[in-house]
């Protein structure tokens, strides 16, 4: 038997057990929850077989009192003995995508960020759409290119045109960036017709994760109109390999910043799903943003019940993304065409000058969320680096 020990301030202790899914060499993905450096085998520890799938689907579509239940059989573990069996170091574990993606839907919900996405791509404008502040604006990306964090990007091709140019090129994107963003996972589905109100939220949600949806700039502004994002967004999505339960969130739930006009009654949330996350972005290991994601103006309870309102349902393993996480400060931007305002500012970084992504470059997001106590809720990471385009036929 072992007793974990768990670090002082961790960000993986008691309160918070994320759960993900990991292989040791030579042995099939797995159910595991971290605790400090370790990460615990479910399917061992706990004796069931649901942690013996290579992804959470499973568990996740059994439900909140089987998700609370399990909560408090690995509270109580991690106080006590864990069979050794069942223990592995953090660092000796390869971590897998943690859910099969049913569905993908990427939100829109900072009003910085769609504010200033306004001004650089439609600066004959008014920033925001007049729907932007009566309904959580989305659109539906795409499950199969959800990748975990640490696979590499290879860098996109596609038809770029800038408003100075007679007709479209085709080449790899020059404006390849981030968007650093939370992402939300269904755990327990609804069935057709009938829509998810604010107050369901919890018993249909399972946890978060933090989402890099990778974006394309050149490719998007040519392709956007009138649809939406299409191939300029669909290459890769990146998400954390932890999946931070809701019950880890309690101390973090605070109100939305005020909303007006007053939205829609089935937008009304009597209960405040809006969250006190701190991320952290990282360009080649050198700090360039810190958004805040309690700026946010719609709430993941607001984008689910809107979501769903249609009749349109929900499915275990959804992934629904809040949009791109940015404050009101600079320094709070979280994609780099609003950090370097449509590359005509650079960033210095490590002292080379950024616009974009270059081939090679590395980006890492971050957050922490306050727990019980005192103590720190963390999410890990999702990180990324930039591969050169794919060579092969093109029609260049
Ligand atoms: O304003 C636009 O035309 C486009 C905006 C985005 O690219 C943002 C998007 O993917 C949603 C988000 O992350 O906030
Ligand atoms: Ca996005
Ligand atoms: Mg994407």
């Amino acid at each position: 038997m072992t007793r974990i020990d768990v670090p002082d301030g961790s960000p993986f202790g008691v309160g918070n057990l994320p759960y993900g899914v990991f292989s040791t060499p030579g042995t099939e993905p797995r159910v595991g929850v971290r605790l400090g450096d370790s990460v615990i085998d479910l399917a061992v520890a706990l004796d069931d077989d649901v942690f013996a799938r290579p992804t959470l689907n499973a568990f996740m579509a059994q439900g909140p009192r089987r998700w609370a239940e399990t909560r408090e059989r690995i509270t109580e573990l991690a106080q006590g003995d864990v069979p050794d069996a069942a223990v592995h170091e953090s660092s000796q574990v390869r971590l897998h995508l943690p859910i099969e993606v049913a569905d993908y839907v990427d939100f829109y919900a900072s009003e910085h960020h769609a504010s200033n996405l306004g001004r650089l791509f439609r600066p004959d404008s008014e920033p925001l759409m007049p729907n932007w502040k009566h309904l959580p604006v989305g659109y539906h990306g795409r499950a199969g290119t959800v990748v975990v964090s640490g696979t590499d990007i290879v860098r996109p091709s596609g038809q770029r045109k800038t408003p100075a140019d007679a007709a479209p090129e085709f080449g790899p994107s020059r404006r390849l960036d981030i968007e650093a963003e939370l992402g939300f996972v269904v755990g327990v589905g609804s069935p057709l017709g009938s829509p998810v109100a604010c107050e369901e939220f919890a018993e249909h949600v399972f946890g978060a994760v933090l989402v890099n949806d990778w974006s394309a700039r050149d490719i998007q502004a040519w392709e956007y109109v009138p649809l939406g994002p299409f191939l300029g967004k669909s290459f890769a999505t990146s998400v954390s390999p932890w999946v931070v339960p809701l019950a880890a969130l309690e101390n973090a739930r605070v109100p939305t910043p005020p909303q007006q006009p007053e939205p829609l009654p089935y937008l009304r949330e009597k209960e405040p799903w809006g969250l006190d996350i701190e991320m952290t972005v990282t360009w080649n290991g050198q700090v360039v943003s810190r958004p805040p994601y309690r700026e946010m103006y719609w709430s993941p309870a607001q984008m689910l019940a809107h979501m769903t309102i249609n009749g349109a349902s929900a499915r275990t393993g959804d992934l629904f993304a809040s949009g791109t996480v940015s404050g009101p400060e600079k320094e709070q931007r979280g994609a780099f065409i609003e950090l370097t305002w449509g590359g005509r500012e650079p960033l210095r970084v490590n002292g080379e000058e950024r616009t974009f992504l270059e081939d090679g470059d590395e980006v890492a997001i971050s957050a922490t969320a306050p727990g019980a106590d005192g103590s720190v809720v963390g999410f890990g990471e999702v990180r990324g680096r930039v591969l050169p385009a794919a060579s092969g036929r093109r029609s260049e």
